[in-house]
């Protein structure tokens, strides 16, 4: 994998970089609530533009589905990382049409511009090859130079992240290296005891990669929305609670490879719940209560770990030497759904343990919540790319960026 360094020691003066970001940030309406995924491309921008690259960045914002959808626009992730770079950066309205190619042709040396997100094209992510391809031979006409470094998106064989490089030179930058290098530390030499916690809403996503992990940790521990499917599997009641039902016979087979196989996966012994999901705006008390794992009442919704589990997680995070962690237990974004979340992230911090957290929303969790970012060994921006490298997969993204 040719690194970014070596395309700096080529020379990018006056050249037009492409750099697919992960700009995938949590947002309350058009209000950015952690702008850690912008920060953290902010090495390879900058290092990009002072050596006088014209650069394009692109990138995914949550999942509109193939058309514009001002909902989902970037423009408010642009001026952030306008504001953090100090310079001002164009936006262009659209990802490969007029706005893009009049804006990209308007950059002079060292200037930085955003298109509009990828996903607002159906291209981008289409199943097609054909269909992806062409959208990649657009993106590819907006640039000279590819440079790789939005890796909470390597696990997507997306037009931008799997099409693109094939069609342009290509090099890593500085976010996919400094992630990779950790999680290999992770695949490689993992110390034991080894305790991943898993969580979050990506439900059908996250199971599939237990039955990698089932193989590689000494400990599961399962909370957020997929903890039900569990419970479900295990014939509990779990109300409107999310559920994942084509996967109930996956994850009953994986509850007796685990007893099998001696790797203890862990679930809630009790849940917090309400009679419906939160309104994340107002933060109003959403009547939420306390209710054991085998008494869920028919009309509520789980939506965090309860006091005991809480208790549980700890005393399993306790004595690991190693603690991946990806989604968060509960709704965190509400106060009354965020004691799980607080428990494992405070737990975590606890142990004596090397610690990664991973995923757009948990490490933004960890910083909304208050915790001191640097006190973990490592915050990794990808959730699903960094569980799908850690199960040991060829990751599109990074392939793609190989010579
Ligand atoms: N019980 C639950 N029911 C519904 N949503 C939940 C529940 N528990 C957690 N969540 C939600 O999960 C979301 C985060 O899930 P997600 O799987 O996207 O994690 P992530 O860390 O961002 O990983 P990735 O980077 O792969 O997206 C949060 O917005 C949180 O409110
Ligand atoms: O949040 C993430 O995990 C990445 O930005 C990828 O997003 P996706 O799951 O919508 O592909």
């Amino acid at each position: 994998m040719k690194t970014i360094d070596e395309l700096l020691a080529e020379g990018v003066t006056g050249k037009r970089v492409f750099v697919r970001a992960d700009l995938n940030v949590p947002l309350s309406g058009t209000t950015i609530t952690d702008d850690g995924r912008i920060r953290a491309v902010l090495p390879t921008v900058k290092a990009l533009a002072e050596a006088g690259a014209r650069v394009v960045v692109a990138s995914h914002l949550g999942r509109p589905k193939g058309a514009p959808d001002p909902a989902f626009s970037l423009a408010p992730a642009a001026a952030r990382l306008g504001e953090l770079l100090g310079v001002e950066v164009q936006f262009a309205t659209d990802t490969v049409g007029e706005s893009a190619a009049s804006t990209v042709a308007g950059l002079t040396d060292g200037q930085v511009a955003v298109v509009e997100n990828l996903r607002f094209n159906a291209g981008e992510t289409a199943k097609d090859d054909a269909e992806r391809g062409a959208f990649a031979d657009r993106l590819a006409a907006l640039a000279d130079v590819y440079v790789g470094d939005g890796f909470g998106a390597v696990h997507r064989g997306h037009a931008s992240v799997f099409d693109l490089p094939a069609r342009l030179p290509h090099y890593a930058g500085y976010l996919i290296a400094t992630e990779v290098g950790v999680l290999k530390k992770l695949t490689e030499d993992v110390q034991r005891p080894y305790v991943v916690a898993l969580g979050g809403a990506k439900v059908s996503d996250k199971l599939a990669v237990i039955d990698q992990l089932l193989g590689k940790a000494d400990r599961i521990l399962i909370g957020g929305g997929m903890a039900y499917t569990f419970l479900k599997a295990k014939g509990l009641e779990i109300g409107s609670s999310l559920l994942q039902e084509d996967q109930l016979g996956a994850v009953a087979e994986y509850l007796e490879r685990a007893e099998k196989t001696g790797v203890e996966l862990v679930l809630p012994v009790d849940a917090v719940v309400a009679p419906a999901f939160p309104d994340l705006k107002s933060k109003d008390p959403a009547d939420a209560t306390a209710v054991v794992a085998d008494a869920m009442p028919t009309d509520q919704m789980g939506l965090d770990i309860g006091p005991e589990s809480r208790k549980l997680y700890a005393s399993k995070i306790a004595d690991a030497a190693t603690v991946f962690w990806n989604g968060p237990m509960g709704v965190f974004e509400h106060p009354d759904f965020a004691e799980g979340t607080k428990a494992v992230a405070q737990a975590l911090l606890d142990s004596q343990a090397f610690t990664v957290v991973g995923g757009g929303d948990s490490a933004a969790a960890v910083r909304i919540l208050g915790f001191d970012e640097n006190a973990f060994g490592h915050i990794s921006t990808g959730g699903g790319a960094s569980l799908e490298y850690l199960e040991g997969k060829t990751l599109p993204g990074l392939a793609a960026l190989e010579d």
